[in-house]
């Protein structure tokens, strides 16, 4: 659905991308992970189409997304890190700018609404951040665009509303649509996602489907407190030693993925870690 290739892009005195290639398609979530500064919102603005390439070319389902085409914006919908939301009813909003998403469902809008717990007769500025984002969530996922771009969603959500948010999203998760979730909350995202894609330095270190990574790593704890043999990765955690280990047996893997581990695994030990997939090092 998405093919980046040799994407190359920087700021004014920041080069972000030098020939970056990925792909993303559809019936997929993506879970987008990397450290501060490494380009995840940049990316994501880029497939928005705000920001322009100076290198390569990102198709999106046959359109550049630099050419901001209506045709491509009707069918992508991005909740930004930071984002405004005006000084109206959560009507008029709804009036105002669902016109220009033919798939929009109200419906489905004030279902979320509903199970966000977000009141409905407070003005959009009065409301607080947290309420404000379950607006801006609420509206993006009642879009029903091919495409979803999310930017730190969780941030600002709290317990509740953070399991309110999986499920409904793994509610409209369908074979054509297709999400990609920028986060460092890993943990907010289990259960949810099945890709984990990692950037660092605006290059991809990390791109497998959680069923790969089920299939190719094994999580497990040891009670020794010496390191596992053939651990790719260990830590110490409050039950004994934490490990990834690469799986004795194709498809015979134990235990759940940690994505919070399989990150700091990539990051610590990536040669590792691409080698247990049978990959050169990215
Ligand atoms: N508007 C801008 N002007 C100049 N440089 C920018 C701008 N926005 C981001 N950058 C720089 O580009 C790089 C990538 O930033 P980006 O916001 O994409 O990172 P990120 O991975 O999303 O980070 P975080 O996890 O902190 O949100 C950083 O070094 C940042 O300083």
């Amino acid at each position: 659905m998405i093919k980046i290739k040799s994407l190359g892009f920087g700021y004014k005195r920041k080069r972000v991308f030098e020939n970056l290639n990925l792909e993303f398609g559809a019936g997929h979530i993506y879970g987008l992970l990397g450290k501060n500064g490494t380009g995840k919102s940049t990316l994501l603005r880029a497939i928005m189409g705000l920001l322009f390439p100076d290198q390569g070319v990102i198709d999106a389902f046959g359109n550049n997304p630099g050419n901001r085409r209506p045709a491509y914006l009707q069918e992508v919908f991005m909740v930004a890190e930071e984002f405004h939301l005006p000084g109206v009813s959560i009507n008029m909003f709804v009036r105002c700018n669902a016109s220009f998403y033919p798939n929009f469902n109200v419906t489905q809008f004030w279902d979320y609404l509903k199970e966000f717990e977000v009141p409905m007769d407070n003005k959009l500025d009065q409301m607080s951040y947290g309420q404000k984002k379950k607006v801006l969530i609420s509206f993006a996922l009642a879009c029903n665009t091919r495409l979803l771009l999310m930017d730190e969603p969780t941030n600002g959500l709290d317990i509740i509303s953070k399991s309110q948010f999986r499920k409904v999203l793994a509610g409209v998760a369908t074979e054509d649509k297709c999400i990609v979730i920028s986060t460092h909350q890993v943990r907010d995202l289990e259960s949810l996602i099945d890709y984990v894609t990692i950037l660092d330095e605006g290059q991809v270190r990390f791109h497998h489907s959680i069923e790969d990574i089920q299939q190719e790593l094994e999580f497990g704890i040891s009670f020794e407190r010496a390191v596992p043999q053939d651990a790719l990765y260990s830590e110490h955690s409050l039950t004994g030693m934490a490990y990834i280990k690469k799986a004795a047996t194709e498809g015979n893997s134990t235990g759940k993925i940690d994505l919070e581990m399989l990150y700091k695994a990539v990051n610590q030990n990536e040669k590792a870690i691409c080698e247990a997939f049978g990959a050169e090092i990215l």
